[in-house]
């Protein structure tokens, strides 16, 4: 059992928190899904965050630089094939386009990760998002055979598009790890879980395809594309689709900023666990999405996280006496089971410097 089965097992969310509105015959913003203490962008905020070329030879230090500022950035020359962010963006807008009776043939069950329905993080609040999203791990098959029944070849695209994209994102994912692990000054040899000897194991991940359908009416400013959050992996590689903008994230002293898309680039999150590991170094910035009334919007996250039961430490190259480690050792399993109880206040459960209810 991975540690998203064995967390959400335990966990299990309300059935009516699973099902999304059938936004296609929405035509206004029910009272539901209206959410009151929304504050605006702040309108004077300058700047973006950093767009990293990953073939600068500074990158190192521009990720560095980046990940502590603002936990958010852009990368260009990934290397990831823009016809693949073409074919993931076609397929999803493909998937969310399906009637409701259709795709909630994918549905996702109370105590499972994988198949279609409202983000998990929903059970924390009392309005509704608008969004849908679709979770897989590895091959989406299982849902793909019911929500296309008879058309194989769709099923297969789908499949095959989904599977590259994990692979490629694997890959990716790793690089972008390791610059981060080696911008802290850190050695591979510093992560026990890179050591050669340790390399069977493999890394645990998750696949959102995420949808914010068009928001019918003038009120779409009250509703919420998703919640303010934090990311609990190690980090998160984030395509958007660059028909609209929607991403923000939370500066200290600026408020909320967007995170505009730039067409081929990849949004990357510093995620709790790679906060942990850096010893509060980097930042696991608080982020949310807005949702507009002409543009459906599409994104696909990519969850990176350690191995089953490793567990994230802050690393040994970042402690010493006057830098004393903040928080305790947490593998991912323990770190969502925290969530699922204190949500956004989860990291502190792990702080050594604080006494919270545990
Ligand atoms: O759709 C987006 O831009 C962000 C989605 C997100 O934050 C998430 O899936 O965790
Ligand atoms: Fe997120």
């Amino acid at each position: 059992m991975n540690s998203f089965s064995a967390s959400f097992k335990s966990n299990p969310v309300d059935f009516h928190k699973i099902i999304p509105l059938d936004f296609k015959t929405a035509n206004k913003l029910p009272d539901s899904h209206k959410w009151t203490d929304h504050p605006i962008v702040n309108p004077f905020t300058v700047g973006t965050v950093p767009i990293i070329n990953l073939s600068d030879p500074n990158a190192i230090s521009l990720i560095k630089h980046a990940c502590e500022k603002w936990g958010v950035f852009q990368i260009t020359n990934h290397g990831i094939p823009l016809n693949l962010l073409r074919q993931v963006e076609l397929q999803t807008l493909g998937l969310f386009s399906l009637p409701a009776h259709q795709i909630l043939s994918a549905l996702r069950s109370p105590e499972g990760i994988t198949g279609y329905g409202q983000p998990r993080i929903s059970f924390f609040f009392p309005k509704l998002m608008w969004s849908e999203v679709f979770s897989m791990i590895g091959s989406p098959i299982e849902h793909a055979t019911k929500l296309w029944p008879h058309q194989h070849a769709r099923q297969a695209n789908f499949c095959n598009i989904m599977e590259e994209y994990q692979k490629e994102m694997k890959k990716l994912s790793e690089k972008m790890f390791k610059l981060m692990v080696e911008s802290l000054g850190a050695t591979l040899e510093d992560v026990d879980w890179l050591k050669p000897t340790m390399s069977c194991k493999e890394p645990e991940t998750l696949f959102h395809l995420n949808s914010y359908p068009v928001c019918p009416d003038s009120d779409s400013g009250c509703a919420m594309g998703f919640a303010p959050h934090t990311d609990s992996s190690l980090l998160t590689v984030l395509y958007q689709s660059t028909t609209t903008s929607g991403l923000q994230i939370f500066g200290d002293n600026i408020g909320w900023m967007p995170v505009h898309p730039i067409s081929g680039a990849l949004v990357v999150n510093v995620g709790d666990l790679m906060h942990i590991l850096s010893n509060g170094q980097f930042k696991s910035t608080l982020h949310r999405v807005l949702v507009n009334n002409t543009h459906h919007r599409v994104s696909a996250a990519y969850f990176y996280g350690p191995p089953k039961d490793v567990k994230i430490s802050p690393s040994i190259n970042l402690i010493d006496h006057d830098h004393p480690p903040l928080f305790c050792p947490v593998s991912w399993k323990e770190l969502l089971d925290a969530k699922a109880k204190h949500f956004n206040k989860a990291l502190e459960v792990f702080r050594n410097d604080m006494v919270t209810a545990k």
